[in-house]
């Protein structure tokens, strides 16, 4: 059995992924408003980013995913970085998740009765589009210049890195067009990564990657890839989440992973985030519980999810919490 088969078994079917990890790193007090988001932290916050990891632990994390989503070599680079600073700092992101990962499971096994699984660290990959900063992201277009082959190269070496630092998973995440899975299952296989991966896409309509291309394609392409153990979405809003575990159980036979963002939307002219009015009177646990009996067996929350939206999470998955 695989890690996280392993992991979904004991966490009774169904495990548990942090929530927000710059939401959270901002709710301490630390600047994101930086070309690298939240990856800006490694160079001079990071007990902050080891505080995050250990609040979802406490708030009953099963998987948490580390720093590096905005984390790049040419990121760094144009920071005035080496090539070997930028390095170590990608490294920095995986060591500080294992490292509160065993100092929390260490503090679990003295207590009287455990009611934490010890966790699993997944190493966070954002997209190109999540380098570019540019809005394409959430767009899926990269412009008419950009090729399979241009994309491995711009994945290639931090993959290698951050597989090297010992995490159990590799989660690409909000992947927002075909051509990049396309580009990740092909990279996975020439640089023989034994890492398992999670490939997630994101998606504004609830029916196609953010690009506008079909699941069903994407799907096929990492069905074929024995590197990808988890498929699924993450960073889309709450209220499509169902319906999409029902298109993604039609076609693939992977575990599926489900970690939304709040449903809140940033209101760009007032400066703030407007109410998640599409879970009408449902709170985002009580949709947790459908995606659950959907079909999905990992999930957690994204952008605008907290620590304490994992532990509502928690409970009712489990049926119980950390506190
Ligand atoms: C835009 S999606 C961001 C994912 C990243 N793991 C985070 O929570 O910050
Ligand atoms: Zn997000």
């Amino acid at each position: 059995m695989g890690a996280v088969e392993e992991l979904v078994a004991r966490a009774g079917g169904c495990a548990v992924i942090d929530g927000g990890f710059a939401t959270q790193l901002e709710a301490l007090g630390a600047d994101i408003n930086d070309p690298l988001w939240s990856a800006a932290c490694l160079i001079a916050r990071s007990h902050l980013v080891k505080e995050v990891h250990m609040q979802y632990l406490e708030a009953g994390a099963d998987v948490i995913i580390s720093s590096s989503y905005q984390a790049t070599i040419p990121g760094f680079l144009a920071r005035g970085m080496s090539l070997d600073e930028a390095e170590d700092l990608l490294r920095t992101s995986v060591k500080l998740a294992l490292e509160a990962r065993d100092e929390f499971w260490k503090s679990t096994l003295r207590k009287s009765k455990p009611i934490y699984n010890r966790a699993l660290v997944a190493a966070s990959i954002g997209s190109y589009g999540a380098y570019l900063a540019d809005g394409s992201e959430y767009s899926g277009s990269y412009g008419a210049d950009i090729t399979i082959e241009k994309l491995k190269d711009f994945h290639r070496r931090r993959l290698q890195v951050l597989a090297g630092a010992g995490p159990d998973l590799i989660a690409f995440e909000a992947i927002p067009n075909k051509m990049e899975a396309q580009a990740l299952v092909e990279l996975l296989d020439e640089e023989n990564i034994q890492v398992p991966s999670w490939i997630c896409f994101s998606s504004v309509d609830g029916k196609h990657l953010c690009s506008g291309e079909s699941f069903a394609d994407c799907l096929q392409i990492l069905n074929a890839s024995e590197k990808v153990a988890v498929v699924g979405v993450n960073c889309t809003p709450p209220q499509f989440i169902e319906g999409i575990i029902g298109e993604f159980r039609k076609q693939t036979k992977k575990a599926i992973a489900v970690y939304p963002n709040s449903g809140e939307v940033w209101d760009g002219r007032a400066k703030r985030w407007l109410p998640a009015e599409c879970l009408g009177h449902k709170s985002f646990d009580a949709l947790a519980k459908r995606w659950q009996e959907a079909g999905a067996s990992l999930i957690g929350g994204c952008c605008r999810t907290t620590p304490s939206t994992i532990r509502a999470v928690s409970k009712v998955l489990k049926g119980r919490t950390g506190h």
